[in-house]
């Protein structure tokens, strides 16, 4: 299905609000044009002239404070049913650099296509997809050791598996030096020429580059100062008394004169072109290749793959397992936290040794269940921290381009740590549990409140790296992990404080941890300890659980523990989804 993309009087506002006062910049200044079928596009301009804007807007990358319309085939624009026929390729590659090509590219086709091809038909897809991009021969090599035009390639590829029938590429040449530039120009020609609409910003290309595009839209300072084939842009500059020389190359002609080098003719440029609706300069209808054509790169399942997008089981399974191969391949990261936990464990077990059941050591005992719960906290936060902000550019490429819905992103986000959360804590709690010699009857109970505070804690991570970038991540730790250990009950009781602070204690979920792990190992009517001093205050931990004004019900605790960990990945999801759908 070809696509013809139209769009007449389009207005960009961007506005920006400040303490004091409200901005409000046309980027866009009412401009028109058609993009079609079977032509190679290029959008044009100076820095800073709306290109990126105007590929945003048709693409629906940005749809705040837009107003004109668009209309794809002549029909309105529907988001629906359009939408599924578009990629997006960004500037920057956001790829992940740890997977290799054909790694990568797997992924993508079984993300994208579901089940709507045998194995044996992606491979082939894969494959000659990689043949035309010329990455063929990088087939086992991870995507941070490709070069600058190798990722550019990279990730076109990774849009082309489902046939996409729109490509917008913005910027797809900067980065790339003379010779990649034209291979890849070369490229999108080809997928053009086979009935694709292929729509580009470009900076400067060269003469050769220049003639390769059917299609120039160029702008100045958010109007339209040319639409026209590429061959007509001399002659329309030249009715207009701007003479190029014949060694110059068009399109750098065309920029200076945008750059108001040659006085200021935009204006004048703008009129004559209609702003965008003036169709004389346009070339002839392109010609599309026909199916026997060897540049043909779609499968018998065009039109068929789009409409069946893989399940939400598929593509969670596809991406916990993409999660868990982009981890093991970071072992540092794994081995770190895995060290710290055992490390962390021998110092907390050395301190606290053999005091788990000695009347004495009741009150350490209090504290080595604080110290526990609050280090499952630490280490459960920071393993989350770099967990959205560094991923946060692939993701918004891939949930943009339809590879898979956010909700299904962070599920399998949530359910990939799950395994190395459990093993961690386990480690330091197996580790500190018997070197303080605890009861053997309760390991299971607290073991189990442990494991939930590490989730809690996790999920107070995806919360705060949903908000904020790495810097803040860290910042944010640094002002309230600290917080919640003094609302914890361990420095001061809640009834011995103001009752202006009982809520913050509420909301200091190690508060609810520190109550739940303390019952666990004191309460539940446990027998008298052991005493080894001649005199043990707390011998019956009843009474020390009494002093400490802790009322044993453990259900409230484990049921606040459960609140926050639903409201910390509710609240992260929402927040995460909102970053993700927000345009640039
Ligand atoms: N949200 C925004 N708020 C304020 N100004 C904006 C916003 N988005 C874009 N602009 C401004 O609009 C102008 C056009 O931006 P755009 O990114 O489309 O330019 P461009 O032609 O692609 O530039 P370049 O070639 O340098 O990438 C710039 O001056 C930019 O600063």
């Amino acid at each position: 299905m070809s696509l013809d993309i139209k769009f007449e009087n389009l207005v960009y506002c961007a506005r920006s609000f400040s303490l004091f006062q409200k901005d409000e910049k046309n980027i866009l200044k009412g401009i028109s044009g058609e993009f079609r079928a079977n032509e190679l596009s290029a959008i044009m301009g100076p820095s800073g002239s709306g290109k990126s804007t105007l590929l945003n807007v048709l693409s629906e990358y940005m749809t705040n404070g837009v107003t004109g319309s668009i209309t794809i085939n002549g029909e309105k624009w529907n988001n629906k049913r359009y939408k599924k026929k578009f990629a997006y390729i960004m500037q920057e590659e956001n790829l992940h650099a740890v997977l290799t090509v054909k790694e990568a590219m797997r992924f993508s086709i079984k993300l994208k296509t579901g089940n709507s091809m045998t194995e044996k038909e992606q491979q082939k897809k894969i494959l000659s997809i990689l043949e035309t991009l010329k990455l063929d021969n990088k087939l086992n090599t991870y995507a941070q050791y490709l070069s600058g035009g190798q990722q550019k390639r990279l990730s076109i590829a990774l849009e082309l598996v489902d046939d996409p029938q729109v490509l917008f590429l913005d910027e797809c040449t900067t980065g790339l030096d003379s010779v990649s530039s034209t291979q890849c120009i070369q490229f999108l020609k080809k997928l053009a020429m086979e009935g694709r609409t292929i729509i580009c910003t470009i900076h400067t290309p060269s003469a050769l580059m220049f003639e390769m595009f059917d299609h120039i839209y160029a702008l100045a300072n958010g109007n339209c100062i040319f639409q026209g084939a590429s061959f007509n842009v001399v002659l329309f500059l030249k009715e207009l008394g701007l003479v190029c020389p014949s060694t110059y190359n068009p399109a750098d002609f065309l920029l200076e004169i945008a750059n108001n080098d040659y006085g200021s003719q935009n204006e004048r440029l703008t009129k004559v072109i209609e702003n965008g609706k003036n169709e004389f300069y346009r070339g002839q209808p392109c010609i599309t290749l026909n199916n026997n054509n060897e540049l043909k790169l779609s499968s018998t399942h065009d039109e068929t793959l789009n409409e069946q997008p893989s399940s939400f089981v598929y593509q969670l399974a596809l991406l916990v397992l993409r999660n868990y191969k982009i981890s093991h391949r970071n072992v540092t990261l794994i081995i770190i936290r895995l060290v710290i936990s055992s490390i962390v464990g021998l110092m907390v077990g050395g301190m606290y040794l053999n005091i788990g059941n000695d009347g004495v050591h009741t009150f350490h005992n209090f504290k080595y269940i604080f110290v526990s719960e609050f280090f499952l906290l630490y280490i459960s936060y920071y393993s989350q921290q770099t967990a959205f902000p560094l991923e946060l550019p692939i993701i918004k490429r891939e949930v943009f381009n339809r590879w898979y819905t956010s909700s299904v992103y962070y599920v399998a986000l949530s359910l990939t740590d799950i395994p190395m959360t459990i093993i961690s804590t386990s480690i330091y709690l197996a580790i500190t549990y018997f070197m303080t010699n605890q009861p053997l009857d309760r390991a299971v109970a607290f073991f189990a409140v442990g494991l939930l505070t590490s989730f809690v804690s996790q999920g107070f991570g995806h919360f705060a790296s949903s908000l904020f970038d790495l810097q803040g991540t860290l910042t944010f730790a640094a002002v309230f992990l600290p917080l919640y250990g003094i609302f914890s009950g361990i420095f001061i009781l809640v009834k011995d404080t103001h009752w202006i602070f009982h809520w913050i204690f509420q909301i200091s979920f190690i508060k609810h941890s520190l109550d739940a792990a303390a019952t666990t190992i004191l309460g539940w009517n446990r027998d008298k300890m052991d005493c080894s001093d001649n005199y043990c205050h707390y011998q019956l931990p009843k009474k020390f659980l009494k002093t400490i004004d802790l009322n044993e019900n453990i259900t409230i605790s484990i049921r606040a523990l459960v609140i926050f960990l639903i409201v910390f990945r509710v609240t992260a999801f929402l927040i995460m989804n909102y970053r993700l759908k927000r345009s640039k």
